[in-house]
This record gives C-alpha cells, sequence and structure tokens, in this order.
C-alpha cells in the first residue's frame, strides 16, 4: 500500500493575517484509513477544505492523484471531482431534494447515463449505505442524524469513489449508531478498496477502523504513524487526548485483561 494518493508538502494557510497551518506534510497512501485529530480550531476542518479546494492555500504544494487540483481547468477539475467523495460534517444534503435525488445529483452533473440506470446505480449506494428502500423517497429534514449521514454516505459513493474525506462522521451521533457507521465504514472500505481521509474526535472510530493517524497541532502535521506509535508520542495535548479519562475508556482492552 506504498501508492501515494494525496500528499501535501509545506502547505499554509491562513485567513488575513492569521496563520492556521505553517507547514504541513503528509502523504495518504492508496488504501489506507488515516484519522486526522488535533484540538478543536487547530485546523483539521480547513485542512479538508483546503484539499478539495474549497479554501486556497497561502504556500507549499497539495497533490491529489498526482496533480495539483487548483491549477487544473474546470474540465480537469471536474474528472478529479470525480474521483473523490465528500461527507461534511453536517451532511450537507440539499433539503429541497429526497435521499435519492440527492445521489443523484453527482451521477446526473459527471455521467450521461438514462435516469433509469441513474436510479438503479443510485438505490445501490442507499443499500450500500445501509438505508432501507423507502427512505430513498424521504426528504433530508425526514431523516434521523444517523440516516442523514448515510444518506450523505450514499452520496459520497456515488461515483464509486477512489478516497473518500469525511468530516466528523460520527459526531452527534449516539455511541451504538456511531459503532454501526464506523462498522459499515470499515466494510465496505475493504469490500471496494477506496482510500478514507478522516477528520474525527472520535476516539473509538480511531481504535476501530483506523490504520494510521496524524496529529495537527502547533500548526502542523506534528505526529503521524500507527496508533500505537502515535499514543507514545510525549506532547502533552496527545498524552491528555490519548491517556486521559475519555482516552483510556476508549482503548480497547487486550485479550485475557477483560
Ligand atoms: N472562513 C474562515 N474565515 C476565518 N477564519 C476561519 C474560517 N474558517 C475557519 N477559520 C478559523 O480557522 C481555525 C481552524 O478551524 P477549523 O474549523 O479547521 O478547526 P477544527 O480543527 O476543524 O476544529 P473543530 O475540531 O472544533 O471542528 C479556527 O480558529 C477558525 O476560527
Amino acid at each position: 500500500m506504498n501508492d501515494v494518493i494525496l500528499s501535501l508538502r509545506n502547505v499554509k494557510t491562513r485567513f488575513g493575517s492569521r496563520v492556521i497551518h505553517d507547514d504541513v506534510n503528509l502523504d495518504v497512501y492508496k488504501g489506507e484509513i488515516i484519522g486526522v485529530i488535533g484540538g478543536s480550531g487547530s485546523g483539521k476542518t480547513v485542512l479538508l477544505r483546503t484539499i478539495l479546494g474549497l479554501n486556497t492555500h497561502a504556500g507549499g504544494k497539495i497533490e491529489i492523484f498526482g496533480k495539483q487540483y487548483h491549477k487544473l481547468n474546470t474540465k480537469e477539475k471536474h474528472k478529479i471531482e470525480q474521483r473523490w467523495g465528500v461527507l461534511f460534517q453536517d451532511g450537507a444534503l440539499y433539503s429541497s431534494l429526497n435521499v435519492m435525488e440527492n445521489v443523484d445529483v453527482a451521477l446526473k452533473e459527471y455521467t450521461k447515463l438514462s435516469s433509469a440506470t441513474r436510479n438503479e446505480i443510485a438505490m445501490l449506494k442507499i443499500f450500500l449505505a445501509g438505508l432501507p428502500a423507502e427512505s430513498a423517497e424521504l426528504m433530508p429534514s425526514e431523516l434521523s442524524g444517523g440516516m442523514r449521514k448515510r444518506a450523505s454516505l450514499a452520496r459520497a459513493l456515488a461515483m464509486d469513489p477512489e478516497i473518500l474525506f469525511l468530516d466528523e462522521p460520527t459526531a452527534g451521533l449516539d455511541p451504538i449508531t456511531a459503532n454501526a457507521f464506523d462498522e459499515l465504514l470499515k466494510t465496505l472500505q475493504h469490500a471496494l478498496g477506496f482510500t478514507v481521509f478522516l477528520v474525527t474526535h472520535d476516539l473509538d472510530t480511531l481504535y476501530t477502523i483506523c490504520d494510521r493517524v496524524a496529529v495537527l497541532a502547533e500548526k502542523r502535521i506534528y505526529a503521524v504513524g500507527k496508533l500505537d506509535e502515535v499514543v507514545k508520542n510525549p506532547y502533552p495535548w496527545i498524552q491528555e487526548y490519548f491517556n486521559g479519562p475519555r482516552g483510556r475508556s476508549a482503548k480497547p482492552v487486550p485479550c485475557g485483561e477483560k
């Protein structure tokens, strides 16, 4: 799994004179699930939005699929957009479209498929996301929080993405629903082989599904690696995060200690 699908080099972002990222370096490998963590306001969402070209970066280089997205023309950008799927924190579903229509948006925009074929594909994604058939007709306002996340996941999967960007997918879900979402994501990732770039605060998600974790602190990626390596990093925020009361309770219990 050594193909780099996303590479960040010396990335800088700022809003006016306020620097959010000073020197971000990170490689994301094909087929991995990488969890990006960091304190509130450390710039996780800004980083994700910058990768997606929704914020401009003030310096450095971001390459996705070997290309610098922001330098491409509109047609080339559309090609890249078809290769990624995004699940924003609030789901960002179109409130005036039902679930099926939400999933269909990208299919309609990027393909020349007939509406019958698009509907079949949308239905398949709705099932893949673990929603029942009848949810296809529901409006976003009629969905529970967990269903909304699943509908957003169905929409993110519409174009069979090679990389999925998720911003706090389990935020606001009860622990059981959050766990079910993690399991679904892991199962789909194993079955479909996509890469996942996941911004999260959820320690259970990190322990359950992430292959590697990257810690955003001091305006850069302060530590990156497998979870068992990163937890040993002496940086105070990392120690507090993993070994504070919440961190300890999320830690999986080793066999024989139950
Ligand atoms: N459009 C914007 N204009 C100005 N400042 C912004 C803008 N968007 C984000 N920021 C600032 O950038 C900083 C990083 O925000 P960001 O949302 O990336 O944090 P985060 O790490 O995702 O936080 P949280 O974990 O609380 O969601 C914050 O201080 C925020 O106020």
